[in-house]
């Protein structure tokens, strides 16, 4: 665990950075820093590793402090990952990742087998271990960072805007990937970010800075998102925070139908008369095609003969409330269709039904939070 104790860092001009900050950090968990340019994120995450030294209050780690500790021997223990990666350009893809155990000593061999086996890892061709870091894209350059970082097996984790740099769908898939290890590493990892979409997706827990260096709220995302302590961290969590809410509720409390879907091969004779106002049509392995209205309905046939309209899916077991009211915004229905992971359906969730569950969501919010 890392634990910061009334931690002030005011720099030689007089600039207070971080005030009094005190927060715990616990083991195996994601912490994430957010707050406004200025705010004094990199400050906080840097006096861990010592790369800046407070000048008032405690940084503990594991209980020692850190300033106890010489930063050579501190810094094997702590990876660190910043934004662009800030590998070397000169020396090849593998010799980067293996730059903390070459340090430590292990020889040639064994850093470099260990370098390919976290290149794997971090889900990065091998082809590219030969090459040099411009020789690669920026999100591959990202998970080449990662990887270093990771190389000593450090227990814990500093990353500064490592994702920034990169566009959005790239950066989504490093985010994935980031959950993706820390599910099976789980590292102490602290988590520099300025964007509260990345910090909600990312963090067991959020610590929202304002600036000047002061903690305004540390909180799990579902609760920041609930309960904003004050006017500052609503206005930094944005106006849509009540859709995003819905992210952290599982989809699976949703009350399924399980008599509206219709194969494509069906003869419609018998179905006509329904009083469903919208089946699903599904192929042969019960995947969705699409939603027909039963107006439209032909005399004769089968579905397949008619023009389907347009649906959206959520997978029942893995995906949030929020998904599930996506689906249903993308169908002329406004139903869900739920599917399974190999895209069956295994029923679907009719307005009502999602009525009632967010119902229940905006129930357990309670009390007034603005
Ligand atoms: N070496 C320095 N000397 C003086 N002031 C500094 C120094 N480094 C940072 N600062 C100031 O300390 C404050 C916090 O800076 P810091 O880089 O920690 O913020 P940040 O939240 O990480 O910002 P950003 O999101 O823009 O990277 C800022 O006002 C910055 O100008």
């Amino acid at each position: 665990m890392i634990t910061f104790n009334g931690v002030t860092k005011r720099y030689a001009d007089g600039t207070v950075a971080v005030d009094n900050l005190s927060l715990e950090v616990p083991t195996g968990e994601i912490t994430v820093f957010v707050g406004p340019s200025g705010c004094g994120k990199t400050t906080s995450l840097r006096m861990i590793n010592r790369m800046i030294d407070a000048t008032g209050g405690q940084i503990l780690l594991d209980g020692v402090d850190v300033k106890t500790i010489d930063p050579p021997t501190l810094r094997r223990g702590i990876g660190y990952v910043i934004q662009q990666a800030g590998l070397f350009p000169h020396r090849k893809i593998v010799d980067n990742v293996a730059t903390v155990p070459y340090l430590l000593g292990w020889d040639k061999k064994k850093a470099r087998a260990r370098a390919m086996e976290l290149l794997e890892r971090v889900g990065l061709d091998l082809k590219m271990a030969d090459r040099y870091p411009f020789q690669l894209s920026g999100g591959q350059q990202q998970r080449v960072g990662v990887a270093r970082a990771l190389a000593a097996d450090p227990p814990v984790l500093l990353m500064d805007e490592p994702f920034s740099a990169v566009d959005p769908i790239v950066r989504a898939s490093l985010q994935e990937e980031l959950l993706r290890l820390q599910s099976e590493l789980n590292k102490t990892i602290v988590f520099v970010t300025h964007d509260i979409d990345e910090a909600v997706k990312l963090g067991d827990r959020v610590a929202v800075l304002r600036v000047g260096g002061k903690l305004a709220q540390l909180a799990d995302p579902a609760t920041l998102l609930t309960r904003p302590a004050d006017d500052f961290v609503r206005e930094f969590l944005g106006r849509d925070r009540g859709i995003r809410r819905l992210s952290f509720v599982s989809g699976d409390g949703l009350r399924l139908r399980t008599d509206l879907t219709v194969p494509a091969s069906a003869e419609v004779s018998s179905l006509r008369g329904t009083t469903e106002p919208w089946l699903v049509v599904v192929d042969e392995d019960n995947c969705p095609l699409g939603w027909i209205a039963s107006k439209d309905l032909p005399e004769s046939g089968t579905p397949a003969d008619v023009e389907l309209a347009p649906y959206g899916t959520f997978v029942k077991g893995r995906d949030s409330l929020r998904a599930a009211l996506d689906a249903t915004l993308l169908s002329p229905s406004g139903s869900a269709i739920a599917v399974d992971e190999s895209g069956r359906v295994v029923g679907v969730a009719v307005r009502e039904a999602l009525d009632e569950e967010l119902a229940l969501v905006a129930g357990g919010v309670g009390g007034v939070d603005g």
